[in-house]
């Protein structure tokens, strides 16, 4: 009987391509087992999907503290796999998974690890070596392995939501009641918002809420939703909101998305060949993800300094049918399968 183990946690980011292969795996009847933080969204976000939910006491590694409980955790994590006994086991990437990965290679359990980056974490580094695959959403990330080692990295895109598949931009549009000659923008950050994006659509809001033919999506983060909001009297015809459930419908019916560029979001606009305009974070490899689309001309790259230039950019193209048109069609070169099938193939599940 096959049992896996999930471990991933951090943000939406790592959380939600495990959740997509998870989903999978339980329709064929297999038990699963997340392990994550006690401290982070996995917590909420796991448990809300009916997986069976473990959350560990550890922290990302930046004091004494935090290195001192990753060893206690993974001690409690040797004992807790012995007594689970999973088949398998894939890890997502982050100091999350390093207590089940130690587990892993101590009791010689088979595991698999996810990169959604363009470049691969240093967790993913550090275990890559003794994984039985790698799967990996970008082909450049490659060029980074050892020549010894390529052939167990298979590139499978991003697991995305189920509901990122067979989405129709017309009938979402018409589910949001978008009339044929409206554009519309959907600005989102990570899965934790984006204060520089925030903050540029302030300083344009002027602009945006004139123009009757712009419909406006807005998530501004769970945190920023105050500040960002307060000082704006009338919302107009835009839906603002601290996060949207409904991304995939959102970005199915829009023309243009302004957002960061963590991998599932430019994995998500691939699916949905939708032109961007990227404005990366960058102190987690985000430029290189971008560089993705970019280099196949499906969008235009900006930084946290030029955000304003970058809305007045977005701005401009959605007022361009074939430019957006142009870049959809570029977005859509880089289009992979589902991936969470084909990770669950791969693993011979
Ligand atoms: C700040 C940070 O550390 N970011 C990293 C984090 O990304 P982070 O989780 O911020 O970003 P991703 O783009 O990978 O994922 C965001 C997810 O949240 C969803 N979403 C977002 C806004 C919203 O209102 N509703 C909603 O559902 C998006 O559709 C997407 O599925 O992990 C990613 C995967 O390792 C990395 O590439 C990012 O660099």
């Amino acid at each position: 009987m096959e049992k896996v183990v999930f471990t991933t946690g951090g943000t939406g980011g790592h959380i939600y391509p495990a959740l997509s292969i998870a989903k999978k795996v339980r329709e064929k009847g297999i038990d699963t087992l997340f392990i994550g933080t006690k401290h982070r969204m996995e917590k909420d976000i796991v448990p809300k999907e009916n997986f069976r939910f473990i959350g560990l006491d550890i922290l990302p590694l930046r004091s004494i503290k935090s290195v001192f409980k990753m060893i206690i955790e993974t001690m409690n994590t040797i004992k807790l796999l012995k007594k689970e006994k999973p088949t398998k086991i894939i890890a997502f990437g982050n100091y999350i998974t390093i207590p089940v990965l130690i587990a892993a290679n101590v009791l010689r359990i088979p595991y698999y690890l996810q990169e959604q980056n363009h470049t691969m974490g240093q967790a993913n580094k550090w275990f890559y070596k003794g994984a039985k695959k790698v799967f990996v959403a970008f082909e450049n990330t490659l060029e980074s392995v050892k020549e010894k080692y390529k052939s167990k990295f298979v590139v499978t895109g991003n697991p995305l939501r189920e509901e990122f598949y067979g989405k129709n931009k017309a009938e979402e549009r018409k589910k949001l009641n978008i009339k044929n000659d409206e554009k519309v923008i959907l600005v989102i950050g990570g899965s934790l918002g984006a204060k520089n994006i925030n903050e540029a659509i302030l300083k344009k809001w002027k602009t945006i809420s004139e123009d009757v033919k712009i419909r406006l999506f807005w998530a501004t983060g769970k945190d920023n939703y105050e500040a960002s909001t307060y000082r704006i009297r009338d919302f107009g015809t835009a839906v603002v909101e601290p996060y949207f459930e409904n991304v995939p419908e959102l970005m199915a019916a829009s023309d243009i998305v302004i957002c960061r560029a963590g991998a599932s979001t430019i994995s998500e606009l691939i699916q949905l060949e939708k032109p961007s305009v990227l404005i990366p974070y960058d102190f987690v490899g985000q430029k290189e993800n971008a560089d993705v689309l970019e280099y196949v001309n499906g969008a235009k790259i900006f930084t946290n300094e030029t955000a304003e230039e970058a809305i007045d950019e977005a701005l401009s193209i959605v007022g361009q049918a074939s430019m957006l048109e142009f870049m959809s069609e570029n977005v859509k070169t880089l289009k992979k399968g589902n991936s969470a099938e084909i990770i669950v193939n791969e693993m011979g599940l």
